[in-house]
């Protein structure tokens, strides 16, 4: 039977909510008259007669599509489903709402895991957004990728985005003439050259894309693959070959980045000449807006400028898409620049792999930290990326050193963890991933534990951004749903902004975002505590909740009782309401 909404209720309208949290900042704003109205049995919604005509029920019997237990055989109608996917599911119900994962997870795609039922195994164990890395694979390899994924989306009910991280043009290592890797040994005489071989490589010749590339380099310059997995010194330059001595020996990786090194400092000069935008870039750029993902990271941001030129030219190719800017923090020039850069952008990834081969490997995990921190001030959501379970590529359980590591992110509530090479080509992604979300719903679990008597404080938003009265609303609805030890936050949103400053709070209990587009519903998936959905809802808060209420009861991811906190980008209030 339809449930009606007749448990005790408690409605914070706006003025009063937001005076109480901070008078002064809302001064100049008109709100409707003062009032707080606490009842029970209070008469706010009308039963649901009218929800299940309201869903598109698919027929086919393995999507996981909400439908109501009592009516079954009910098919399309006219707006779109309200969907969950196995792996939501599973953890919402495990050990109950409250306990479900917060930090998402970011998975790289490669040859290991690019099939469908591959795909489909991450999926179920836990992966938001599937990465793929346009240094490797062409655009054919790359489709079939996301129409897997989409496929998941459509017929599974999940919610992965598409994040497509651009190559940059940073100076690396051609592909090995086909080779998976070569190994350079101790002494080892090497050639790096501008010239290019095809598959007809001499021995121990690396070619390399970037045609300035002997110009700056002095003989006694150090030359690191992938920030000091192997060095070599140079000895000799002639015409365009550079002809090194390996000192460190090691495995060379196709495509692995190239750095110089001079009397202990990075030698700069010549990434100063090369655009952060390769014309390369710029196709795949155009690949991934016609194939519409739902995130470009781009490499090696130098400035904000190329951060808003990007955002500017998506925006006039593409004027309906959605498609956020990730700014990957992996060089010395974005650091310098870091506050301009991350305000520019959707977001930003702390890539550690080739940031690490350009500052000393011990600044790493201070500016990890600061960029955790200023992105959460900026309400910016961010990812931490490369090397968290780097053992995992050939072993099946990760080292303890890589355990703190993922323990650390999770403990600095960063949005997201991601995997590069353990699931793109590791021999057990699944597992790692495993790691990956059992690491986090422990070290989520201590932190609520160990700050159950401290008070909240979210931290300030920065003067450069003002979250104005929907961020105090959010930050209020937060305090609120960790007093009253809620089950959940439900959040109606149209553009997502408001669920992630509810995100930005990071709250106690999980927050179930409602969204009427499957576009933005996936867009939120990369953001801390956030269970999207898509929700075709009205301006009718009274029918929102009831449709929502039924569906969740039907599935049994929320009960009778249950508390839950409630705002919307509709009305300017925080409901406190008893699930019926
Ligand atoms: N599409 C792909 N095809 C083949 N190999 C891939 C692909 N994607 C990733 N890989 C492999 O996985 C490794 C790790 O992936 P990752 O995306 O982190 O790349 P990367 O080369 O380290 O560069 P970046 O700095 O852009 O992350 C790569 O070095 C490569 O060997
Ligand atoms: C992810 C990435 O690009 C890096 O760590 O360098
Ligand atoms: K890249
Ligand atoms: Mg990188």
């Amino acid at each position: 039977m339809t449930p009606s909404i007749t448990s005790q209720s408690l409605r914070l309208s706006s003025s009063f909510s937001i005076a109480a949290l901070q008078p002064h900042t809302f001064s100049k704003i008109p709100l409707p008259k003062s009032h707080l109205r606490v009842s029970r049995q209070a008469p706010l919604f009308k039963p649901i007669s009218a929800v299940q005509s309201n869903v598109l029920l698919p027929d086919a019997s393995k999507t996981a599509t909400f439908q109501p237990s009592n009516a079954p055989h009910l098919t399309a109608v006219n707006t779109e489903a309200m969907e969950v996917d196995r792996a939501t599911e599973v953890e919402l119900k495990e050990n109950g709402s409250r306990s479900k994962r917060r930090t998402k997870i970011v998975c790289t795609i490669g040859p290991r895991t690019c099939g469908f039922d591959e795909l489909e195994a991450l999926a179920v164990g836990g992966m938001n957004v599937a990465r793929i890395n346009m240094c490797h694979g062409t655009h054919e390899w790359n489709r079939k990728v996301i129409e897997h994924v989409r496929r998941l989306n459509e017929e599974r009910g999940f919610a992965i985005a598409i994040m497509m991280d651009t190559q940059g043009s940073e100076i690396h290592m051609g592909d090995l003439g086909g080779a998976t890797s070569s190994k350079a040994e101790d002494g080892e005489i090497w050639t790096f050259t501008v010239r290019s071989f095809g598959s007809n490589c001499p021995e121990r010749t690396i070619s390399v894309n970037y045609d300035g590339f002997a110009e700056d380099i002095k003989v006694g310059d150090e030359l690191l693959v992938d920030g000091g997995m192997v060095r070599f010194v140079v000895t000799e330059k002639i015409g365009p070959d550079v002809i090194c001595c390996c000192t460190d020996p090691g495995l060379l990786l196709p495509r692995a980045n190239l750095t110089f090194w001079r009397n202990g400092s990075l030698v700069q000069e010549h990434n100063a000449m090369l655009p952060t935008i390769s014309s390369k870039d710029w196709l795949d750029i155009d690949y991934g807006i016609a194939e519409g993902v739902d995130f470009i990271a781009v490499s090696f941001v130098k400035s904000a400028e190329v951060i808003k030129h990007l955002k500017s030219y998506i925006a006039s190719r593409s004027p309906a898409s959605n498609i956020a800017v990730i700014a990957k923090i992996e060089s010395i020039d974005s650091l310098k620049n870091l506050n301009e850069i991350i305000l520019a952008s959707d977001g930003a990834m702390v890539a550690r792999g080739d940031l690490g081969a350009q500052v000393p490997l011990e600044q790493v995990p201070s500016i990890q930290e600061k960029i955790v921190q200023l992105c959460r001030q900026l309400n910016k959501p961010v990812i931490v990326a490369s090397q968290l379970l780097e053992s995992m590529i050939e072993y099946p359980i990760p080292t303890r050193a890589e355990v703190a590591d993922v323990s650390e992110v999770v403990r600095q509530q960063a949005d997201a963890l991601m995997l590069s090479g353990e699931s793109a080509m590791g021999q057990f992604p699944d597992k790692a991933l495993a790691v990956l979300r059992s690491v986090s719903l422990r070290i989520e679990k201590w932190c609520r534990e160990g700050k159950q008597h401290a008070t909240f404080e979210p931290p300030p938003i920065s003067s450069s951004v003002s979250a104005g009265i929907p961020g105090e609303i959010c930050n209020g609805a937060a305090k609120i749903a960790n007093k009253l030890k809620a089950s959940a936050l439900f959040v109606y949103t149209k553009t997502g902004q408001m669920a992630s400053l509810l995100s930005r709070s990071r709250p106690d209990c999980p927050i179930f975002a409602f969204a009427p587009t499957s576009s933005v519903r996936r867009r939120l998936n990369l953001q801390w505590g956030l269970v999207p959905f898509c929700l075709n809802f009205s301006d009718d808060m009274e029918s929102n909740l009831n449709q929502t209420f039924s569906l969740l009861k039907a599935r049994g991811l929320i009960k009778s009782g249950d508390l839950i906190i409630v705002v919307s980008d509709m009305l300017q209030s925080i409901q406190v309401i008893n699930v019926p």
